[in-house]
C-alpha cells in the first residue's frame, strides 16, 4: 500500500474532484459517509451518547458531515466546534449551514473561556479537531481539550489522523496530541502510525477509500510503501521444472565464535530453507563439529584460528555472502574483515558484529559493494550513524548515510524498515514473539538466501523481512509469543510461502452453502 504525503494528499483530492467531475463538498460528503457507516455498522442505533468535536477546517467539516448523518438516523448526538480560529473553510461552512438545516440549531461553539462539555467513560468522542492541515502547535486551551477527552476514558475515534499529530513530526509534547482509540484514515495511512514515537496515539487505525482518481493512486511514486502480501506477490520468482540447485545459488555465511557458533548455524540454516540451492558457513575450526552434526545439508569451511575468525579466505565462488553473526570483535577478526573487504567484489548481508566492526572503523563503509545489505538492531544501528532525537530525525540519518555509501539499511522493530536512499518500505509482518535470542540472525540467512537464488538486494530485503515475520506470526499461533524460539521461526519457513498463494477463507455463509449444494448433487447422483 502507498503511503501518500500530505501534500500528495491534497493533490489527489483536488485532481479527483476535477476527474470526477465534483465538487469537493461532495468528496467531503463521500468520506463523511464513509466514517458514518463505519460506526453505523457497529452501533446499530445504540443510544451512546457521541460527542462530535469538530475544528473549523476541512477535519472539522469531515466531523459536520459524520454528526448530520448520525442525527439523521437517530443517533444520541452532541456536535460542538472548536472555534480555534476564523478561516473557516468553505466546505466547513456548507456543512455547518447544512447542519443548522438538519437540527434547526447552530452547533455548540467552545472557545477558550468555555467549559467543556461533560463526557461520561461509556460515550463515545468523535475527534475531528485537526486533520493533516495542522502547522502549528495549538493553543492551551485546545491542548486541555485533548487532555479532557483522555481523563474522561470515553472511546475516541479520530477522523484521518488523531488531532495535534503531525504525518512527519514527533510532538514537542505527548499531551498535545488526542490519545485515540482507534482513526479513520482517508485513503491511506500514515507513516507515523509506524513509528514507536508516535504509533502511541492510536491503537488501531483503518483505511477508508474514499475514491481517489485510480489513475492518480497507481502513477504517484510515495516515499514511503507499506509492505503487506499484495506487495510481495510481483516480487516472487516462480521455480522452473528444469533448475537444479546450481540455478539457486551459492551463499555464503561468514560468522561465529567461541560460544556463538549457534548463530551461524541459524543464519546458514536460514539461508537454505529459504531457498538457497547451496550453503556453505564459513566459521572458527571449533564451529566445524557442531555444524557437521546438527545441519548436515550445509558444506564448512574453517578458519586456521579455533575460537575467532582471523583470516577470511576461501576457494569456492559464492553468489553472496552473509557476514558477522555471532562473530565477534576480536582484534584478529577485525583486522581479517579489513582485508577481506579491500578485494570482495560479492554482494554482502551484513548483521551484528560485522556492522559493530563497520562502526568501529567507518572507512570500511567505502569499500562495501553497492546495495550492500546492513541489518542493525538499534542498538547497532546508533553505534553506525551515530545517536538521533527521535524517530524522524533517525529516518533522516538513515537516508543520508544510505546515499552517501549506497547502502540498504534494514533498521530492525515492531515495524523493520528498509531503507534505499529516500525510499523506506514499512513491514506488516512480525510480531513480539521475534524478540528473542538469534531471530535477527535467522533474517540474515534469509535475505542471503533470497539473495542466493537471483533476488536483487532490495528485493531480498523486503521480500526476505515480509517472510520471516510471516514465518514469526505462522509460528508463534501454536507456541504464543513467550516459547517461541529463532529454530520455530525457520522451521516455518515454508509456510510463509505458501501462505502467499493461500485463498482467503469464504465467509462462512457461503462456506456451507456450497457443501449443502455438494451434498444436493450427491444424492441426486445416487
Ligand atoms: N475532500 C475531502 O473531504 C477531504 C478531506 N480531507 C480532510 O481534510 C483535512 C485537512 O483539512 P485542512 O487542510 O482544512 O486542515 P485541518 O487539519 O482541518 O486544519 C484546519 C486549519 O487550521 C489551521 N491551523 C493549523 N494548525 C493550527 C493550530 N495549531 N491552531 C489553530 N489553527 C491551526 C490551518 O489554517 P491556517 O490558520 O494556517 O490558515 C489549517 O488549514 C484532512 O485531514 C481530512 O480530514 C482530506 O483527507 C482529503 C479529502
Ligand atoms: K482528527
Amino acid at each position: 500500500m502507498k503511503i501518500f504525503s500530505d501534500k500528495q494528499i491534497y493533490e489527489g483530492d483536488k485532481l479527483t474532484a476535477k476527474k470526477q467531475n465534483i465538487t469537493s463538498t461532495e468528496l467531503m460528503e463521500r468520506a463523511g459517509i464513509q466514517i458514518f457507516n463505519w460506526l453505523h455498522l457497529r452501533m446499530q442505533g445504540a443510544q451512546v451518547p457521541i460527542h462530535v468535536f469538530c475544528g473549523i477546517g476541512n477535519n472539522g467539516g469531515n466531523g459536520l458531515v459524520v454528526a448530520r448523518h448520525l442525527i439523521n438516523h437517530g443517533y444520541h448526538v452532541n456536535t460542538y466546534v472548536v472555534n480555534f480560529s476564523d478561516k473557516r473553510t468553505r466546505d466547513f461552512l456548507c456543512n455547518y449551514d447544512l447542519i443548522k438545516q438538519t437540527t434547526k440549531k447552530w452547533p455548540t461553539l467552545i472557545g477558550p473561556d468555555d467549559d467543556f462539555p461533560e463526557i461520561g467513560p461509556d460515550d463515545i468522542i468523535i475527534d475531528a479537531v485537526f486533520g493533516i492541515g495542522l502547522n502549528r502547535p495549538a493553543d492551551d486551551w485546545v491542548v486541555n481539550l485533548f487532555q479532557h477527552f483522555k481523563v474522561s476514558k470515553a472511546f475516541t475515534l479520530s477522523v484521518d489522523i488523531p488531532s495535534g499529530m503531525k504525518t512527519d513530526a514527533v510532538p514537542a509534547d505527548d499531551n498535545n496530541v488526542v490519545w485515540a482509540n482507534h482513526t479513520l484514515s482517508f485513503q491511506s495511512t500514515k507513516l507515523a502510525f509506524f513509528l514507536p514515537d508516535t504509533a502511541k496515539f492510536t491503537e488501531q487505525w483503518e483505511v477508508l477509500d474514499i475514491g481517489f482518481d485510480r489513475e492518480y493512486l497507481i502513477k504517484t511514486q510515495t516515499a514511503v510503501d507499506l509492505i503487506g502480501k499484495q506487495e510481495v506477490l510481483p516480487i516472487y520468482k516462480p521455480r522452473d521444472k528444469f533448475s537444479h540447485k546450481g540455478t539457486f545459488g551459492h551463499a555464503l555465511i561468514i560468522g561465529g565464535s567461541y560460544g556463538k557458533i549457534g548463530a551461524a548455524i541459524l543464519a546458514s540454516r536460514s539461508a537454505l530453507s529459504i531457498g538457497a540451492g547451496l550453503v556453505t558457513a564459513f566459521v572458527p575450526k571449533c564451529g566445524y563439529i557442531p555444524i557437521q552434526s546438527s545441519f548436515p545439508e550445509a558444506m564448512i569451511i574453517t578458519d586456521e584460528q579455533e575460537e575467532w575468525i582471523s583470516n577470511i579466505q576461501f576457494t569456492i565462488t559464492p553468489t553472496v555472502i552473509g557476514l558477522g553473526v555471532g562473530m565477534g570483535t576480536e582484534k584478529a577478526t577485525a583486522e581479517a574483515l579489513q582485508v577481506f573487504l579491500t578485494t570482495n567484489k560479492t554482494p554482502l548481508v551484513i548483521d551484528a558484529d560485522g556492522i559493530n566492526l563497520l562502526s568501529k572503523n567507518k572507512d570500511l563503509l567505502k569499500l562495501l559493494p553497492q546495495n550492500t545489505v546492513l541489518t542493525p538492531h538499534p542498538k547497532e544501528l546508533e553505534r553506525l550513524i551515530g545517536v538521533w532525537k527521535d524517530d524522524f530525525d533517525k529516518l533522516k540519518k538513515v537516508k543520508a548515510f544510505s546515499k552517501k555509501y549506497h547502502l540498504i539499511v534494514v533498521i530492525k522493530g515492531a515495524y523493520t524498515l528498509t531503507v534505499l536512499e529516500d525510499k523506506i518500505y514499512i513491514n506488516s509482518t512480525g510480531n513480539p514473539g521475534l524478540a528473542t535470542a538469534g531471530t535477527g540472525d535467522v533474517l540474515t540467512g534469509v535475505i542471503t538466501g533470497l539473495i542466493a537464488q537471483g533476488y536483487d538486494s532490495l528485493a531480498a530485503s523486503v521480500f526476505g523481512v515480509y517472510l520471516h515475520g510471516k514465518s514469526a506470526d505462522i509460528a508463534v499461533q501454536g507456541l504464543g509469543y513467550e516459547a517461541m524460539t529463532a529454530t520455530h521461526v525457520i522451521d516455518t519457513l515454508g509456510d510463509a510461502y505458501l501462505n502467499l498463494f493461500e485463498q482467503p477463507e469464504p465467509p462462512k455463509v457461503e462456506a456451507e452453502e456450497k457443501e449443502g449444494e455438494k451434498k444436493e448433487k450427491k444424492s441426486k447422483t445416487k
